[in-house]
């Protein structure tokens, strides 16, 4: 591994279900992380969560009780973004919307050292468009985790146009060494993962809206074909609104392109606030 791939502090921004997961992964391969999140109540609701979680795992003799306890003291609030100025590596998971990542990182720029990778967590958007408004788009890369961030292994490093190689060797290096699988990937709408994932998500709806099937059948019908997740199961696991600003970005990026058209029952669900496992609702209810 080279020179550079060993990091001392890193940083989080945003602290919803991904970057609360990945913030925990850091935590758990032994590093300390900083979150930066604009509002205390989502910080506080995620990091209850993810406690809850992690003593469950105590209560089950799969994590000692010490080492749960290490795990959360590794992980603390910050209250601005001039705090993670000596951050060796910030993860932005921030809300999915290409104007304000622009913003963040171009504030970002002002604050911290060139050296310094900035990697986004986004699921779709260009991580050139992202780069393209900081004075150093070398040092900006894409570190696409999936959910649940702590056990997926997979993590797509995408490349923009002028990502420098060694920030993504570095990061690949990084990844490997922590326990992750990480994929090369080139900077397109949706990537890899999330452009194959459009026909599964989307035939699903164009099934159940066509009244082909409902969508318990269509999930059960998929999880016996040994997928772990049926689509409706796995898009309120990843948020209805993730999904749906995955499905958009992608149908833009190919210029409206009919086999890449979201679904109205998306936008619908989304308009209502039934976001999936994050607001107890979504296809299907869930306790809080
Ligand atoms: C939209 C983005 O851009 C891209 C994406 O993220 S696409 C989504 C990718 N994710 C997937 O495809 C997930 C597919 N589903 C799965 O892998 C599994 O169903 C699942 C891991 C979510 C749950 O597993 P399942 O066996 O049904 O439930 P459960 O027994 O509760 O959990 C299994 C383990 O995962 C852990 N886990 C579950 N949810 C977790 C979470 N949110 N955070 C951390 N750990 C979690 C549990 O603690 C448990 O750990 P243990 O075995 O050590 O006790």
């Amino acid at each position: 591994m080279s020179e550079k791939a060993s990091f001392h502090q890193l940083a989080v921004i945003g602290a919803g279900t991904m970057g609360i997961g990945i913030a925990e992964f850091f935590a758990r391969a032994g590093y300390s992380v900083q979150v930066y999140e604009k509002k205390a109540e989502v910080f506080e609701q995620s990091y209850q969560t993810m406690t809850h979680r992690l003593k469950r795992q105590v209560e089950k003799g799969k994590l000692k009780a010490e080492v749960c306890q290490e795990i959360l003291n590794r992980i603390y609030p910050v209250s601005t973004l001039e705090d993670l100025a000596t951050s060796d590596l910030i993860v932005e998971a921030i809300v999915e919307q290409l104007k304000v990542k622009q913003e963040l990182f171009s504030q970002l720029d002002q604050i911290i050292s060139p050296q310094t990778i900035l990697a986004t967590n986004t699921s779709s958007l260009s991580i050139t468009a992202i780069a393209a408004e900081t004075v150093h788009p070398e040092r900006v890369v894409g570190l696409h985790f999936f959910n649940p961030a702590p056990i997926m292994p997979l993590v797509e490093v995408v490349v923009g146009a002028e990502t420098n190689p060694t920030v993504v060797e570095t990061c690949i290096d990084w990844m490997r060494k922590i326990g992750k699988s990480p994929v090369r990937v080139s900077d397109s709408p949706g990537f890899l993962v999330n452009r194959v994932a459009r026909p599964f998500h989307l035939e699903a709806y164009r099934l159940v809206g066509e009244g082909t099937a409902t969508k318990e059948q269509v999930d059960r019908i998929i999880r016996a074909a040994g997928f772990k997740m049926g689509p409706f199961q796995l898009q309120d696991l990843i948020g209805i609104d993730i999904n749906y600003a995955a499905s958009l970005s992608v149908y833009e990026g190919y210029f409206h392109e009919s086999r890449f058209r979201p679904h109205y029952l998306q936008k619908s669900l989304v308009d209502q606030g039934a976001l999936g496992r994050k607001t107890g609702k979504g296809h299907f209810d869930y306790d809080s």
